[in-house]
């Protein structure tokens, strides 16, 4: 207990009965939403209390004002990511991506290159790149629709949209076509690993994560045949390490050769005293471009379902692109159109891909009311219950994008990307690169459900997860009908685009 300055110790305080023991929190839990059942318990414990995960302390964070007071008011303190057995210990001891770094020299000199090479400015430049990729997926979902008389699974299209992004931002290289997700062995590798890493990556499994004894028990389990193979975890970082070599080779041929794009790593690789980064931390900004696209995917899914489900809400969009005029401009895909940026942020705010935003740790004590809040203490931002926070967003579960237009001093936060010191660096070129394609899908297509589907079943955003304990909120469904609006104009806009992408 720490009586001094009048702060009591923060341990102890707001743990509830229900939630004191490890086994009560874990039934508690079990195939329930963690963000909302945290949100539901703000409301009677207050917007900041803690859980006890096995042997670690939680605080978690429920409130935009809240949110605010600690991660902005506080932000040193809030600058750290908690190391989790699992990941740092098994998977990857030796490199880690920076959103799983706790903050020291090398975590800020590496969010400070990615940030840079991300930020508002940058982000300008990237517009080519985002409009090709939002075009290559129209021509994906116009090849496969069969003029909207199938319900056409667009899981795929979706995945090449993510990983080029992020590719070609770190990179410089893409998927050429969508067969190549299953065809080209480097591809099926990345997308292999990659949803291997995010499962280790999750905090509401993962249990040796918080209760120390499983650490010796799960690998006589699984030498017993129980669980997962020995070495599994450690095999998926190697792999994961193995695939950037490759990619990392390729660019340097290319850069060697003179035939490379711009993109992160290009621009260390002819400048390295720029960057002043080691191989280790090169390769840890890699890792965690790469892991951009965990989130890339399902936002696109979802808007692509609510689109689907909302034919109101696409008429009204489809309405305002067609009134802005832009439709047969050249700079189409670069322009704005107010509407379509409020439904691109309100999407983001209603589905809120990562809902516990990711992991952080404080890196100093913080003070929340009366309470003190230790050093090294693990935090989750409850994203999902900001975002719905009564308190500052009106009317929080509707889906209203006109709360995104008009003087923007005055919207609140959107928390899709996080908060405070480590928001997700690639917020523009994220917000930029998901309002190009829903304005490219909007133009050119007409977006149906499938038949006999619920909005409910389909689309809310707790019932319809395809894995409610995932980190990442992942729709259960990928299938809608594309109907294009005009096929000519749209095969003619498609070659023109990828043409000119080609000189
Ligand atoms: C719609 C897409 C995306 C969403 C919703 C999203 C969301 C987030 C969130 C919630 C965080 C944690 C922020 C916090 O703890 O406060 C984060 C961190 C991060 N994101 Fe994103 N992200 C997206 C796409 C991307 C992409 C495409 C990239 C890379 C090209 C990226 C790179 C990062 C990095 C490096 C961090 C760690 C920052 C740090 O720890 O300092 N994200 N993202």
């Amino acid at each position: 207990m720490n009586s001094q300055d009048g702060m009591h110790a923060f341990r102890g305080f707001l743990v509830h009965e229900d939630i004191q023991s490890w086994a009560a929190y874990s039934r508690s839990l079990r195939g329930k939403s963690q963000a909302e059942i945290y949100r539901q318990w703000s409301q009677r414990y207050g917007p900041v209390f803690q859980v006890s995960l096995g042997n670690t302390t939680v605080v978690v964070i429920n409130s935009a004002a809240a949110a605010k007071n600690l991660l902005i008011g506080q932000s040193a303190a809030f600058n750290s990511r908690p190391e989790f057995y699992v990941l740092h210990k098994v998977v990857s001891s030796q490199v880690s991506s920076i959103g799983t770094s706790p903050w020291d020299e090398s975590c800020k000199k590496r969010r400070k290159s990615s940030a840079t090479a991300l930020n508002r400015v940058r982000t300008e430049g990237y517009a080519p790149i985002l409009k090709l990729e939002a075009t290559e997926f129209l021509k994906d979902i116009l090849e496969h629709c069969e003029n909207g008389s199938i319900d056409l699974d667009f899981r795929q299209y979706t995945r090449r949209f993510a990983l080029n992004l992020s590719l070609t931002l770190n990179y410089g290289t893409r998927i050429a076509d969508s067969k190549d997700l299953t065809g080209n062995p480097l591809l099926a590798e990345i997308i292999e690993v990659e949803a291997g890493i995010s499962h280790y990556r999750q905090t509401a499994r993962n249990l040796s994560n918080y209760i120390p004894l499983l650490r010796y028990v799960n690998p006589v389990l699984s030498k017993l045949g129980f669980g997962e193979t020995p070495g599994a975890a450690a095999a998926m970082g190697a792999r994961r390490v193995a695939y950037h070599d490759v990619l990392l080779r390729q660019l340097k041929a290319r850069v060697d050769e003179g035939t490379d794009l711009p993109c992160i790593q290009g621009a260390v690789l002819k400048d390295p005293e720029s960057a002043k980064l080691t191989e280790k931390e090169l390769l840890s900004i890699s890792l965690s471009m790469m892991a951009g696209a965990d989130t890339s995917q399902p936002s696109l899914a979802w808007a692509i379902l609510f689109l689907a489900h909302n034919p109101e809400i696409q008429q009204k969009a489809f309405e305002a692109i067609r009134e802005a005029g832009i439709l047969e401009s050249k700079d189409f895909g670069n322009l704005r159109v107010p509407y379509v940026q409020a439904l691109t942020k309100e999407l983001g705010r209603y589905f809120t891909v990562l809902r516990l935003a990711l992991p952080k740790a404080t890196s100093g004590p913080a003070k929340w009311q009366n309470y003190e809040i230790p050093d090294n203490t693990v935090v989750f931002l409850n994203s999902w219950a900001c975002g719905r926070d009564p308190d500052e967003v009106q009317d929080a579960w509707s889906f209203s994008p006109e709360r995104w237009l008009g003087n923007s001093e005055k919207h609140p936060h959107q928390f899709a990307f996080g908060y405070g010191g480590r928001m997700c660096v690639a917020s523009h070129v994220s917000h930029n690169a998901l309002y190009t394609v829903y304005l490219h899908l909007i133009a050119h297509f007409q977006i149906c459900a499938v038949e006999g589907e619920t909005s409910k079943a389909a689309l809310d955003p707790l019932e319809a997860l395809a894995d409610v304990e995932g980190t990442a909120a992942t729709p259960r469904t990928f299938r809608a009908k594309f109907i294009p609006r005009d096929r000519a104009m749209l095969q003619d806009y498609i070659l023109d685009v990828v043409e000119t992408s080609r000189r």
